[in-house]
């Protein structure tokens, strides 16, 4: 008999096949308010869960007691709580890698967009307001050869930094808990401590995992660590840092300017008074969002949850 697996995210049509292959899958494009009990009754006998983003939590596993293998078609693994899937014997796993270089594309462009007030100038010239040539007040700031931090140095960090130091000649600093020799070697990275990265880049990004020890990582302190001039760029997760010490700091003109894919809530809420800012360029979490990114993430999620039901140790186990 083939496994029961549930699906919880909408998915490429090709990965849903793949998946039918050795397993029985109920399908859900997406859980809303009206669904949310059936997928819950669908669990009871589910060995596999598939998806992204939803708490995968004591509530949850409650309701699945034959589960199995979890599976993310995502990087991040916040939303699985892992001491409780250890010790339900429940393997997890991720899609690392495959998205590294589309989701260095996202940050590179945030990047120019903010210093560049790309967005910003888009509105001036669609609103009919160009009368005349610009004035300096409304010039950017180079991107080339400054120097950009990286909090987070791992796969997408170490793709950021190709991207800025091969492409725009930047000098890189980075901050781990451990040294990235690939990206010291091959991007000249620099090694240092947070304090020391904060106040000596132009451009810092924030590209850690959300987990206990990086939550509210970034806050009051490390804002007023950076320069004045300094573009503060998020990709990571919202809860990486004090979002209102980072409003405040805007507001303070601390820092000149952020560029952000991801939020403390989200969907962001409206009266977020980050979206009111004309120096703050947003994005609605698309880091890795282009179709072929997306496939290949939904396919190696699925290679995971099919390996972890035969039994066997998947590609991208989270340990
Ligand atoms: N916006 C989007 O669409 C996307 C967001 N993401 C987010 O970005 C995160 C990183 O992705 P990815 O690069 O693939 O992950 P990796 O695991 O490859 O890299 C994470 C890096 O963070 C460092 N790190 C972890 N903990 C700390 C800490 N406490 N202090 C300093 N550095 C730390 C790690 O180094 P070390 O262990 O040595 O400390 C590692 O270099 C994901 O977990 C996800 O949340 C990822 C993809 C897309
Ligand atoms: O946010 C996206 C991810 O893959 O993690």
């Amino acid at each position: 008999m083939k496994p029961k697996v549930v699906v919880y995210k909408k998915m490429n049509a090709g990965v849903l096949d793949f998946l039918r292959e050795t397993c029985e899958v109920v399908y859900f494009e997406g859980l809303n308010a009206e669904n949310y009990r059936d997928f819950l009754d669908e669990l009871k006998e589910a060995r596999g869960l598939l998806g992204s983003g939803l708490a995968v939590d004591r509530e949850l596993l409650d309701h699945a007691p034959q589960l199995e293998v979890v599976s993310n078609a995502s990087v991040g693994y916040d939303n699985f709580d892992i001491p409780l899937l250890k010790e339900r014997g429940i393997v997890a796993t991720n899609t690392p890698g495959v998205l590294n270089e589309t989701v260095a594309d996202t940050i590179l462009g945030l990047i120019l967009a903010t210093a560049r007030r790309i967005p910003e100038l888009d509105q001036f010239v669609k609103a009919g307001q160009w009368a005349t040539v610009l004035p300096e007040e409304q010039f950017g700031v180079d991107v080339h050869h400054k120097v950009l931090g990286i909090i987070g140095m791992g796969g997408v960090g170490t793709a950021v930094a190709k991207r800025a130091n091969l492409g725009f000649g930047m000098p890189i600093l980075y901050h781990n808990r451990t040294r990235n020799e690939e990206a010291e070697k091959l991007y000249g990275a620099t090694y240092c401590t947070l304090e020391e990265l904060l106040a000596g880049s132009d451009y810092v990004c924030l590209m850690t995992p959300l987990n206990p020890e990086t939550e509210k990582m970034i806050g009051k302190r490390e804002f007023a660590l950076m320069k004045k001039t300094g573009i503060f760029i998020n990709a990571s997760r919202g809860k990486v840092i004090d979002e209102a010490a980072l409003i405040e700091a805007l507001e303070n003109k601390e820092i000149l300017a952020a560029g952000l894919d991801v939020f403390a809530q989200e969907p962001v809420e409206p009266d977020n008074p980050l979206l009111s800012m004309k120096n703050v360029v947003t994005l609605p979490h698309v880091g890795s969002a282009t179709s072929e990114t997306r496939i290949k993430m939904a396919r190696l999620a699925a290679e995971n949850l099919i390996a972890g039901l035969r039994g066997g140790i998947p590609p991208n186990v989270i340990h």
